[in-house]
């Protein structure tokens, strides 16, 4: 995932960009990569505080906008989450560590997620329970060592799946049935919870509206029209989205959606 638009000019005969897309590719540069925030963000670690800051924002209207909760009362911590693609959890430790009790770290470079692990057991990351959820300094859960081509999310375990930055190394078909089983993954709205899929990704800006195919890394990113289409096509509606706002202009336009069962 080049974040810069520059970077990579699109691939010359895009007719499905996503047949291109090689996972053992994919992981041997994510291997190569530096296990720390720069790494993650493709040299950009100063968007990590914006786009943490905005998700958290947008979570948290998200939330508060289907609480019967008065608005001054802080929003009681989520059960469980999972951070997918989660790389050495950049999003689990400044984000959703604060807002749930329990998140399962999904991701298939076991280097990120030894780091991860290493950190929160060393003390050299301690939450400071500002998430706006009661003050809550959640556990790391499971940790799987996949990718989510690979992943089944337990039934009706998660309050938010997040998936940040990490989809475009699915292909549009291994994506619509990960979708799919991610929605069975949520909790049941009729059991009262609160749940969503979460997706925050890079928009392709060709001005064909072709999704661009990423040779670095082998991956794909894809248009708002063709995330719009897949995430119909697993069943799912778009409650709520956004697009980052505050990003270098250099950076692709990165979109978040909010996603529920039709
Ligand atoms: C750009 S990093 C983003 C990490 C994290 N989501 C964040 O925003 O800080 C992309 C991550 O996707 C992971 N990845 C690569 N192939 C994947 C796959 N098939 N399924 C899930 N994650 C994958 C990489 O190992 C890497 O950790």
């Amino acid at each position: 995932m080049s974040m810069d638009m520059d970077a990579d000019p699109p691939f010359p005969d895009a007719a499905a960009p996503d047949a291109l897309i090689d996972h053992d590719r994919s992981i041997e540069y994510w291997s190569s990569v530096s296990a720390d925030t720069t790494g993650m963000l493709g040299g950009y670690p100063q968007t990590s505080r914006i786009d943490l800051q905005s998700s958290s924002n947008f979570l948290t209207k998200l939330r508060r906008a289907r609480s019967t909760l008065p608005p001054k009362q802080p929003l009681p911590p989520l059960d469980r989450v999972a951070d997918c693609g989660a790389g050495v959890g950049r999003i689990t430790k400044e984000f959703l560590l604060k807002v749930s009790r329990r998140v399962d770290v999904v991701e298939p470079v076991k280097k990120f997620t030894d780091e991860l692990v290493q950190s929160l057991g060393s003390g050299e990351w301690a939450g400071d329970g500002d998430g706006g959820a009661g003050n809550t300094t959640g556990q790391v859960g499971e940790v799987i060592n996949l990718g989510l081509q690979d992943w089944v999310p337990e039934v009706g375990a998660y309050n938010v799946i997040w998936n940040q930055w990490c989809l475009g190394h699915l292909t549009d078909v291994q994506l619509v049935a990960y979708l799919r089983r991610c929605k069975e993954g949520l909790k049941k709205a009729e059991e009262g919870a609160q749940s969503w899929i979460m997706v925050k990704e890079n928009l392709s800006t060709d001005f064909k509206g072709m999704d661009i195919y990423d040779e670095e890394d082998s991956s794909v990113t894809r248009s708002d029209e063709k995330f719009r289409q897949l995430f119909k096509e697993a069943g799912l509606k778009i409650v709520a989205t956004e697009l980052q706002k505050g990003f270098p202009k250099e950076l692709f336009p990165v979109r978040i959606y909010a996603l529920k069962p039709e």
